[in-house]
């Protein structure tokens, strides 16, 4: 599903004194099966934007279209909910939602309330648990019995199983060790490669970023500031600082060295294996000093 933002805008507590507009006049657009980064300050409204892709908020101006449906202010929350089933939302530590007895059950919970047979329910609960790697003795176990890189894949099973087409991630590895981490970022990728999710994930983390996104939106005060391929907006790592942003650590490394004289001639490279490749690319052609 495509998404499109149209000159939205957004008040909390609007026509009170304590009135707060965080976003406004945010336009752009997050293309069908892409992998969209919103990164951007604390409190630039990252929080805020993604919140009107399920319709959790609605614009006070402006409009969101998901797919066919046009979101404005007067939208009826009825409307919001056949929204709901498409636009799987991961809240940072998602797995505080989990209630029940057994991980199985957890799973199951959504589409019981979808209207699905017991069988069936049970049939998707499996699939799910094995899509995100949930090794089949913690199946019965109760959900908080398991680790907390386990407990995080239950709750994301547990979105999963309403078959969204949009996968919102606020800063889902927040809390995880570092290989924890890695997986959970793994697990994403390959839902969006294999399955052909649309993924929007809000991060501080810009090796994040670099590694996984192919488009990337910069907020800054409630407006849009950047927009572009990672390339493109890790390009000018002084418009970054300039912005409260950082580095992918591999494009810092890179930036180091293209001060003291190398050139890349595609730009600064992202990921270490672009880096590996442009290094060994370098010194076997000697043009570097
Ligand atoms: N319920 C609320 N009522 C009033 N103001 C709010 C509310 N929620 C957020 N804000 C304000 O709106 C602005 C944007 O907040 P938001 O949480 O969207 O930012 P963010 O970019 O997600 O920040 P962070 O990176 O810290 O999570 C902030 O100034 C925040 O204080």
């Amino acid at each position: 599903m495509q998404i499109t933002f149209e000159k939205l805008g957004f008040t909390y507590q609007p026509g009170t004194p304590l009135a707060f507009t965080a976003l406004k006049d945010v336009s752009f657009t997050i293309a069908e099966h892409s992998y969209t980064a919103i990164v951007g300050h604390t409190g630039s409204g990252k929080s805020t934007l993604i919140q009107h892709l399920n319709g959790l908020l609605k614009p006070t101006i402006g409009t969101v279209r998901i797919g066919g449906q046009v979101i404005t202010s007067a939208t009826s929350n009825k409307d919001l909910n056949k929204l709901r089933r498409k636009v799987g939302y991961v809240f940072q530590f998602p797995e505080a939602q989990l209630f029940e007895e057994t991980v199985l059950k957890d799973i199951e919970f959504a589409p019981l309330n979808f209207g699905y047979s017991p069988e069936e329910a049970r049939q998707i609960a499996i699939e799910q648990a094995q899509a995100v790697q949930l090794p089949t003795d913690v199946w019965e176990k109760s959900p908080f019995e398991l680790s907390g890189g386990q407990m995080r894949r239950v709750a994301i099973a547990g979105i999963l199983a309403m078959k969204p087409e949009v996968l919102v991630l606020d800063e889902p590895t927040a809390g995880l060790d570092p290989q924890g981490s890695r997986e959970i970022m793994s697990l994403f990728q390959r839902l969006h490669q294999e399955q052909g999710l649309t993924i929007v994930l809000v991060t501080h983390n810009m090796n994040d970023v670099a590694d996984y996104a192919d488009h990337v939106v910069v907020l800054e005060k409630g407006t849009v500031v950047g927009d572009g391929q990672p390339r493109e907006i890790f390009a000018d790592p002084q418009w970054l600082t300039d912005h409260h942003l950082g580095l992918p650590q591999t494009t810092a490394f890179a930036y180091q060295l293209q001060q003291r004289g190398f050139v890349f001639t595609e730009g600064l490279p992202l990921t270490e294996k672009q880096l590996a490749h442009e290094l060994a690319m370098m010194l076997k052609g000697g043009n570097n000093q």
